[in-house]
């Protein structure tokens, strides 16, 4: 590999493309290299991320291996699909990141269930911070970035999924919640669903309104959740998952409740519940609990590697209460991608990636 590491990056048109593209710009150890799309080929890049400039000027290419040959990074931000067709053709010695799901489910009936398609197959999974509770020894609980460094293929996380996973995981891997009834709301940005028109995306139908969609357990990303939280020590998972959009552009406030454990008394719990959140994330760079009273806010992460998390006990419920929020394009896509590339490539985990949000 050369000095300096050089990134491709598929999808440049694109919402996650394009937030890829601006963490790169400023990150210190790497350069951009080749920029593709699809309809777009041809253009300037400026013309689709008028935002990017240091990057306007580079004119975009159509996604095919050659393209995307001679990096020592490929950045896939395609539509599910898409991207699992070009990653087959793509050099085993490049690593590649792929920013959509076709490479996240380790079970291909669950991915059948739910993309209706063949699997593409399971890459190295790209949430640094999961606990994985089962593989750890006695007094340990490992964390999935053990499992990165060196690796040549990631798959990155759904941003809805890192919300739900980074709110709750604490609990389950210390046998404090019962995961088998976890209900989680979210409220979400538009630009999660990308950019291509879309009757439902357009301002009339959005701006001052609210509305949830893929009611009713057909969301895709419930399967990648209980994938999560079962490597999180859950032995079964039971999920009721509803996102609804909101009139923001970027973020995911995420609130999932669950019941205490069989044994853990409501009244007794808040220490216990404190402790398991602060020790998961306290040497965390990029998943912060905050203080106790404070609530996070989908403004605190705009624009920053963070995710926010808050817990409490309700004790009339019997239930925890978690409230995450994340920028949807950054821990929730791009920043997540930059953390893992930068853990795969033994670069120091927080190059490139800031924390400071830019709210209001
Ligand atoms: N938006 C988000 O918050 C998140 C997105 N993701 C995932 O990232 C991926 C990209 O999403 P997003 O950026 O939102 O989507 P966009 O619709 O904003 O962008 C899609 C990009 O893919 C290109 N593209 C479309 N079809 C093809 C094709 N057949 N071959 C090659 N390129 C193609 C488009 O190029 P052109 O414009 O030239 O047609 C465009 O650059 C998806 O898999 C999504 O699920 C993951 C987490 C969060
Ligand atoms: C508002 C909105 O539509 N958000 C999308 C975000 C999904 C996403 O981008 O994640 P994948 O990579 O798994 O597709 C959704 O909830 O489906």
């Amino acid at each position: 590999m050369s000095s300096t590491i050089r990134v491709a990056v598929a999808g440049a048109s694109g919402y996650a493309g394009g937030e890829t593209l601006r963490l790169l710009a400023a990150h210190p150890l790497v350069e951009v290299g080749a920029v593709t799309a699809h309809v777009s080929a041809g253009s300037a890049l400026g013309e689709h991320q008028p935002h990017l400039r240091s990057l306007a000027h580079r004119v975009i290419q159509p996604t095919t291996p050659e393209a995307l040959a001679g990096h020592d990074v490929v950045v896939l931000a395609l539509p599910h699909g898409a991207s699992g067709e070009i990653a087959a053709q793509l050099p085993d010695d490049a690593l590649v990141l792929d920013l959509g799901a076709d490479h996240r489910l380790t079970d291909a009936d669950a991915w059948r269930a739910f993309y209706g398609s063949e699997h593409a197959g399971s890459w190295p999974y790209g949430m640094p911070e999961l606990l994985l509770t089962e593989k750890a020894g006695a007094g340990a609980v490992a964390r999935q970035r053990d499992h990165l460094t060196g690796v040549k293929r990631v798959a990155v996380p759904g941003c809805n999924v890192t919300a739900v996973t980074l709110g709750l995981q604490p609990g389950v891997a210390a046998g404090l919640v019962d995961p088998s009834d976890i209900v989680a709301v979210l409220a979400n940005g538009y630009s999660g669903a990308g950019r291509s028109l879309k009757p439902h995306l357009l301002a009339s139908e959005g701006l001052g309104s609210a509305r949830p969609y893929a009611v009713g357990g057909t969301h895709r990303h419930v399967p990648e959740i209980a994938q999560n939280l079962r490597a999180a020590g859950a032995s079964t998972v039971r999920l009721s998952f509803t996102p609804t959009l909101v009139p923001m552009a970027r973020g995911i406030l995420a609130t999932v409740t669950a019941p205490l454990a069989d044994g853990v008394a409501p009244g007794t719990a808040a220490r216990s519940v404190r402790e398991a959140w602060s020790e998961a994330y306290e040497d965390e760079p990029f998943v912060h609990l905050l203080p106790e009273g404070q609530w996070p806010s989908t403004a605190m992460t705009a624009g920053a590697n963070t995710a926010l998390v808050q817990v409490v006990v309700d004790e009339a419920a019997g239930r925890v209460v978690t409230v995450t929020a994340v920028d949807n394009l950054v821990k929730g896509t791009a920043g997540q991608a930059v953390q893992a590339l930068n853990i795969a490539l033994g670069l120091p985990e927080t190059s490139g990636l800031g924390t400071e949000g830019v709210a209001p």
